[in-house]
């Protein structure tokens, strides 16, 4: 019999849903790094929020672990790679806390209004100071809402029900969702400096982090609020601090923080900073669904092999698996490299299967090639909910399948159509099962996608590659392999370069400097 560990918080109904499934159940919450690691090798599930940390170590520990399960969205507590290289399955629930941290959030802007947290106060404490608060009315004004997805698309709905004018940003809105939505797609400056209250719901990724800086908080209304329900570190919180001393900030309401938990932080203290110790997803409704769902899935999986809501897993049956092994890797591979190019909403992804391809069943292909391609976008996204994904947000998804491929056995072209161009990569099996990238563009490359590559396009000039080469050494990065392709010599060329080191932001930026670069990406695998 399968044995379950609940390492955090959890509603009851887990319990009882795993103990009706047959599983043995432990709960032990609280436990140190070193506690859980003492005992996680008895267990084939693990379940937990976000107090428990899923580190190297702890999965290194867990030899009978089987599956993951993330009673909640964000599983930046577990380190998925390492779960995968382990061949642990890593669940999430993706929309059963959403209301209510979208609730959360506008209960903190109404909080803010009002100064109901310091009023509070005093009026406890017996002070009376009817004339010290003077609050802000919601009525009319405009709530700035960054990242638009599940959560943020319900508090634009709440804000617009309290009469609010919502302007949202978020690259991968497309204008028909803001329509339906009922808000203004915007730029980022814009909305900065439209918005008299801004909230943040996107996840946290290299793109959001720092995306409220001095500069951004520069750019608002003198007076606007600020609220983050989403996760640390989208805000510096030392230019939120210097912003708040001197009134260009007015108000800010913070449910979650750069190091968690937080037990002292540079904005704890000031009259105008409410603070919540990530609350959002805390009411009992939003704790009995992801704890039902997550005890449901895990308990799926661990007794019957059926795969739902993984971050980290294909579902597919035992017996497709060993065909579609090496054209999901591949799939994943060229979904990612375009998700990390884009840089505007997806209209559109077609995807091409030639020759051996063909005669497969291409549906669990495509959809694992939705998910890396949203994957550098939003969190929660995995094979099972990606194409729904891509449904809610009008990207047209479609294949098209031809028994010949005319250079290669087997050959899948993907080409993304966005609001302001289209993209398409094109890849293979190298003997039989090593997937290969074998063109931008349609430019002809070759190449092996590993951990850690550069992107470059450039001029097909004379020296490119040996000033890009001195750049490089002269930053201490190796370079492991180096693939170059062009149309037709003379004419814009494509340089893919595989590095054993990791390119940092000053590097990349004299990359970009060099003669005859057009663009540079840096790009992870
Ligand atoms: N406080 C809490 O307890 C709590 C509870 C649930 C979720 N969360 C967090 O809230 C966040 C949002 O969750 P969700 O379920 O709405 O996720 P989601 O994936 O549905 O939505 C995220 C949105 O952010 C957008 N986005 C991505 N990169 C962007 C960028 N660079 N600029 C602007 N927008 C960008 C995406 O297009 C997407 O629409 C996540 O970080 C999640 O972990 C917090
Ligand atoms: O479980 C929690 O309390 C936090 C939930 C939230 O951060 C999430 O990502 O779902």
């Amino acid at each position: 019999m399968p044995k379950v560990l609940i390492s955090d918080s959890l509603s009851p109904r887990a319990v009882e849903i795993f103990r009706e499934r047959g599983i043995e159940t432990d709960v032990r919450t609280g436990l140190k790094p070193d506690e859980l690691a003492a005992i996680v090798g008895g267990y084939d599930g693990l379940a937990i929020r976000s107090a428990t940390k899923v580190t190297k170590d702890i999965l290194a520990a867990a030899t009978n672990l089987k599956v993951v399960g993330r009673a909640g969205i964000g599983v930046d507590n577990v380190d998925v790679p390492a779960a995968t290289a382990r061949g642990v399955v890593v669940m999430n629930t993706p929309f059963g806390n959403s209301i209510t941290t979208a609730e959360h959030a506008i209960a903190l802007m109404v909080a803010l209004a009002r100064d109901i947290p310091t009023a509070n106060a005093s009026t406890h404490a017996g002070k009376w100071e009817k004339n010290r608060f003077m609050g802000v009315e919601l009525t009319g004004k405009t709530l700035g809402v960054i990242g638009c997805g599940n959560i943020g698309s319900i508090v634009a709905d709440r804000a617009l029900g309290l009469k609010m004018k919502v302007v949202a940003f978020d690259p991968f809105l497309t204008p028909e969702r803001a329509a339906d939505l009922g808000v203004e797609k915007a730029d980022l400056d814009t909305l900065l400096a439209r918005s008299d209250f801004i909230t943040l719901h996107t996840p946290l990724t290299d793109q959001t982090r720092n995306i409220i800086d001095a500069a951004a908080l520069a750019k608002c209304k003198r007076g606007v609020r600020i609220i983050n329900c989403a996760r640390g570190g989208l805000v510096v919180e030392e230019d939120l601090k210097a912003a708040l001393d001197s009134g260009q900030v007015a108000g800010a309401a913070f449910d979650v923080f750069l190091v968690e938990p937080a037990k002292t932080n540079i904005l704890f203290g000031m009259e105008q900073v409410i603070c919540t110790p990530h609350l959002g997803a805390s009411t009992t409704e939003a704790q009995e669904k992801v704890a039902l769902q997550v005890a449901e899935q895990m308990a799926d999986y661990l007794l019957t092999g059926a795969i739902v809501n993984a971050i980290n897993m294909p579902s597919v049956s035992a017996e497709d698996a060993p065909k579609l092994t090496p054209y999901m890797a591949l799939c994943g591979q060229l979904g990612g490299f375009l998700g990390q190019v884009v840089r505007s909403s997806i209209r559109a992804v077609t995807v091409e299967y030639e020759g051996d391809v063909a005669d497969l069943n291409t549906r669990p292909l495509t959809a694992v090639l939705l998910k890396g391609l949203l994957t550098p976008l939003m969190e929660s996204v995995n094979m099972v909910n990606a194409p729904t994904i891509a449904r809610e947000r009008d990207i047209k998804v479609s294949e098209v399948k031809r028994g010949e491929a005319a250079d290669y056995h087997t050959l899948i072209k993907v080409t993304v159509q966005t609001e302001s161009r289209s993209r398409t990569i094109a890849g293979s099996l190298f003997g039989g099962d090593k997937p290969r990238l074998v063109a931008i563009d349609e430019v002809p490359v070759e190449a092996e996608l590993t951990p850690t590559m550069l992107y470059i396009r450039n001029e097909d000039k004379p020296g490119f590659i040996g000033r890009l080469g001195v750049a490089l050494g002269d930053a201490g990065v190796n370079i492991a392999s180096f693939h170059l392709g062009r149309v037709a010599p003379g004419v814009d060329a494509v340089c893919l370069v595989s590095v054993d080191q990791p390119v940092d932001g000053p590097l990349l930026e004299r990359i970009s400097a060099l003669p005859s670069v057009v663009r540079v990406e840096l790009l992870r695998f």
